[in-house]
């Protein structure tokens, strides 16, 4: 089995790390033997995504945002949105996730507008949210801990999308519903960087398993050892949750 990931804009959208959740991917698929190939997909690349299997957008600045927003709006909103409604898994962080929704609104003459993947609109706070998170994901009927970290000052709002789960510990979407990050169909948005995918090895193999079972029909995912991921994942919790 082979999968492709394409990275979308990974000179723009770069921030904390994120770039790390390829890498998770790439070694969980090679300790099972699935082949991985990684395709930059930069503003001058076109793409209509049907050779893309997992698609990721990490987080940026306000500054690169103002490119990207232009950049998918103007050139890829219609095969992005059939590519998602054909099943394509996406993971977006923060910044990437804020251009999946409606628009994101920097100021009173500011509004980037986004694809709308997600029903949800973002506004920019005057104060940012910087702080560990602890959420309760919850996809379809899959329940489980996820932990990371924030830095954004846009406020999240969803309205027909759900979220990706509830905050246990930390701001999530906008500080105020205890929602964090959202999803449709296999497209995932969350302000999770930290990066997110190595220290909950459930939500990762959950996207692998999502893209697989799309060009393959029905496969099982080989169980790994994951202790270290657990230990780690149970050693943050602890920690912030003081018990
Ligand atoms: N970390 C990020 O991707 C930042 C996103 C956005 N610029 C904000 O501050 O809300």
């Amino acid at each position: 089995m082979k999968l492709t990931i394409g990275h979308m804009y990974p000179d723009l959208l770069n921030l904390y790390g994120d770039r790390g959740n390829i890498l998770t991917l790439i070694r969980r698929c090679e300790w099972r033997g699935i082949d991985i190939e990684v395709k930059s997909i930069t503003i001058d690349i076109n793409t209509n995504f049907t050779d893309i299997n997992i698609l990721f957008l990490g987080g940026g600045s306000d500054r690169e945002q103002k490119i990207v927003s232009d950049d998918l709006t103007l050139k890829r909103m219609k095969n992005f949105k059939s590519a998602v409604e054909d099943g394509m898994t996406v993971l977006s962080i923060c910044g990437g996730y804020q251009l999946l929704g409606k628009y994101y609104q920097i100021g009173t003459n500011n509004k980037l507008p986004g694809i709308g993947i997600f029903d949800a609109w973002t506004i920019a706070g005057n104060k940012r949210m910087i702080t560990n998170v602890i959420i309760e994901a919850k996809i379809n009927n899959l329940k489980f801990k996820m932990v990371g970290f924030e830095n954004h000052s846009g406020k999240t709002y969803l309205k027909n999308t759900k979220p990706l789960g509830n905050i246990i510990i930390g701001s999530g979407n906008n500080g105020e519903d205890h929602t964090e990050g959202a999803y449709y169909k296999n497209a995932f948005g969350t302000y999770l960087h930290g990066p997110v995918l190595p220290k909950n090895p459930e939500f990762a193999d959950y996207l692998i398993l999502t893209a697989l079972k799309r060009k393959y029909g029905n496969v099982v995912l080989q169980p790994l050892d994951d202790t270290f991921e657990y230990n780690t994942q149970n050693a943050i919790i602890k920690r912030f949750l003081k018990i």
